[in-house]
């Protein structure tokens, strides 16, 4: 399974949300889309599952199939899931309900549904009906409701709302388990939690993906250390700061590793020690760091 999307453009009114956007994924990646609230995560899930049509454009699957009529939507749609909406739950039917539900209407099958349900350790509350949910189990329903529907390609918009910390670990386990023979999109604010799962990050600004972070083990490299703009520009008037330096969101100091020996890094540590007793890490940038140089 692969997916295309093509010069995707989409506007509301003189607002333009998706501009000429052009992406594409496969079968075994988790693709974690990450930008401010408004900036248009959802309209693009919207136009993947044709919910929204773009102005102009093309969402391709598979090489072949597009929305250009009902016979190719419903091919698209038998492989392709969203992630349902709290107040799209039907209050009065049980949790087991939805599951067979989604079940049914994708998989074709109700033979995973007990095994979901203990994986999900939902055992205790999804014979009950719905409006006794609290906002936690509520959301964790609606993820096993994707898990049921066991669909090759799964849209997750917001999928870690109201969640604790232990059910946010327990939702990112599932994801691991379920992308080897998946494509998952999972639109989050939770920045930290997507470098555990995600195989890439997209970030979005003013239409376009400004960048495509990679969890390769060849990332790029950095010494990364707290400062504040004071002390940013003093540290540049002291020294000249190796190429490809980074300062992000007026707090943190990023100098390159990659391309510089030992000698030299060991220079650079020492030379960060004087005059600085914040925290210094050594590693890749993250979600949280990129977010910030985009949008801070
Ligand atoms: N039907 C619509 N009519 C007019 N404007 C819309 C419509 N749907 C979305 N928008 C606007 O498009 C922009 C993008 O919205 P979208 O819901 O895609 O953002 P998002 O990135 O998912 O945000 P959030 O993080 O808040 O979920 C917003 O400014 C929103 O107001």
């Amino acid at each position: 399974m692969m997916l295309t999307l093509t010069n995707v453009k989409i506007s509301y009114g003189d607002r333009v949300i998706l501009d000429d956007l052009d992406f594409t994924a496969k079968i075994g990646e988790i693709i974690g889309v990450a930008a401010p609230n408004g900036t248009g995560k959802t309209t693009m899930f919207n136009v993947i599952a044709n919910f929204v049509r773009p102005d102009s454009g093309k969402v391709l699957f598979d090489g072949k199939y597009t929305y250009k009529n009902e016979k190719e939507e419903l091919i698209i749609h038998k492989k392709l899931a969203t992630f349902p909406e709290q107040k799209d739950l039907f209050e009065e039917l049980s949790g087991i309900d939805h599951l067979k539900l989604y079940a049914n209407m994708w998989n074709g099958s109700t033979k995973n549904v007990t095994a979901i349900i203990e994986r999900l350790q939902m055992g205790h509350y999804v014979k009950r009906k719905v409006r006794t949910y609290s906002l936690g189990m509520r959301q964790r329903l609606c993820f096993a409701m994707m898990m049921a529907a066991d669909t090759p390609v799964m849209l997750m918009d917001e999928v870690m709302n109201g969640l604790d910390v232990d059910n946010v670990a327990l939702i990112s386990e599932c994801l691991l388990e379920m992308k080897r023979d998946k494509l998952i999109f999972v639109a989050s604010h939770l920045l930290e939690n997507l470098d555990l799962y995600a195989d890439r990050v997209i970030f979005l600004k003013a239409g376009k993906i400004v960048h495509e972070l990679r969890f390769t083990n060849d990332n790029e490299t950095y010494l990364k250390l707290e400062m504040n703009l004071d002390e940013y520009e003093k540290l540049c008037k002291d020294v000249t700061l190796p190429e490809g330096h980074i300062f992000i969101a007026e707090r943190l100091l990023c100098l390159p590793f990659a391309g510089i020996n030992i000698a030299e890094q060991t220079k650079w540590i020492e030379r960060m020690l004087i005059d600085n007793d914040s925290e210094m890490k050594i590693g890749p940038l993250g979600t949280v760091e990129y977010y910030e140089k985009y949008y801070a």
